[in-house]
């Protein structure tokens, strides 16, 4: 057999798999159609995306009760976990998603070939988890502040292990005052105590987070504070999940357990004012060492916002060049010589591996 007849083989038989799947997808689409026309779904409801699975979706129902495992319509794709949809409920207890809400943020990751894909959508803010020890390194918290940045999340900073923090800790205080005069909330934790985790409960109340940070920072002692008993009962499944020795990287939404001052009456009140959503995965936490472009970096340190574009020469790489805003910034005292420092770090760190 000739090579020539074979890749034509070949490419019948990819056309032929093709031309399958299709059918296949068309008829899942009919059957949806019809048995939605047969009113063999309820109507029309919002919920969240909590886990997804290939081409099944376990929703939250948005008034709350049971998440329920969905299907997807054939002209639905690429949701991810997060997601805020409209679903019908089944009779056999099983569901369809029939449309996705329009996204507010949206985080994304290269894949291998190093095309970005969706890994999360619908999040409020990144926390962004540094100790005590393993000792920070004020270039690893802009590095992942301009990670962020780039999202156009909101980043906070947590530092954990405070009990491990000698009573004068100026140093590590002075860094934090810096970031907090930046405008970046700043919250100290520790698990090591029953109290203290209340102020981490007030800034995750309302919104959806993730965690990152570096590996032994106390990213899965904390979550574990902060998931009711009934998530944490579930187990094996979702603690191997979240401590991401189980296989699957997909990401998945917990709810958090409500603070002790809303607590008090048993109830939440109806709404807006839920106690907050967490989503985790393994790569969610790895996310601020993605890689960024040279610009990014630069926009991804605030302070430089007021100053870039006022460069003499356009194309300035804020080095050595005469008439620099930023060199005149850190001059003058307006950006911090280690935030600028850091910067240039990053951006060195970039083009050794470009080049
Ligand atoms: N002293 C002290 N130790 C803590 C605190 N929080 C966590 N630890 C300890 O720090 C170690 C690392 O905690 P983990 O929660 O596994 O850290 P992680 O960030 O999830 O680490 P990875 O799973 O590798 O990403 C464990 O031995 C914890 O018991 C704290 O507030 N104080
Ligand atoms: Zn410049």
């Amino acid at each position: 057999m000739s090579k020539r007849k074979l890749s034509r083989q070949q490419r019948w038989r990819i056309e032929k798999t093709q031309a399958e799947r299709a059918k296949r997808a068309r008829q899942r689409d009919t059957t949806d159609t019809e048995r939605l026309a047969a009113g063999e779904y309820g109507p029309e409801q919002p919920g969240r995306v909590i886990a997804h699975f290939g081409r099944s979706l376990e929703v939250a129902p948005a008034h709350g009760g049971q998440a329920v495992r969905c299907h997807l319509r054939a002209n639905l794709d690429g949701l991810v976990t997060g997601d805020h949809v409209i679903w019908r409920a089944g009779e056999d207890g099983s569901g369809v998603v029939v449309a996705r809400e329009p996204r507010h943020s949206l985080l994304q990751r290269p894949d291998p070939r190093g095309r970005l894909k969706p890994v999360a959508a619908g999040i409020d803010q990144i926390l962004i988890v540094f100790a005590v020890e393993p000792e920070p390194h004020a270039n690893l918290i802009d590095r992942y502040l301009v990670a962020a940045e780039a999202t156009g999340i909101a980043p906070v900073l947590v530092l954990n292990k405070v009990d491990l923090l000698p009573a004068e800790g100026g140093e590590l205080r002075a860094l934090l005052d810096r970031y907090a005069g930046l405008g970046y909330p700043v919250i100290t934790t520790t698990t090591a105590r029953d109290t203290g985790l209340d102020a981490l409960l007030d800034q995750l109340h309302g919104r959806t987070s993730v965690f990152v940070g570096q590996s032994g920072v106390g990213k899965s002692s904390l979550i574990d504070r902060l998931l009711p008993e009934e998530d944490l009962r579930i187990g094996d499944l979702s603690t191997d999940s979240r401590k991401g020795t189980h296989t699957t990287t997909t990401a998945r939404l917990y709810r958090l357990r409500q603070s002790p001052a809303a607590d008090a009456d048993g109830a939440q009140p109806e709404g807006t004012d839920s106690p907050g959503e967490l989503i985790d995965s393994p790569g969610i936490r790895e996310f601020g060492l993605t890689h960024l472009s040279a610009d990014q970096v630069a926009d991804g340190f605030i302070e430089f916002r007021d100053h870039l574009g006022h460069c003499r020469f356009r194309d300035c790489r804020h080095r050595a060049e005469p008439g620099c805003a930023l060199l005149a910034a850190v001059e003058s005292g307006d950006i911090h010589a280690d935030r600028f420092a850091s910067y240039r770090r990053i951006v060195d760190s970039l083009e050794n591996h470009q080049g």
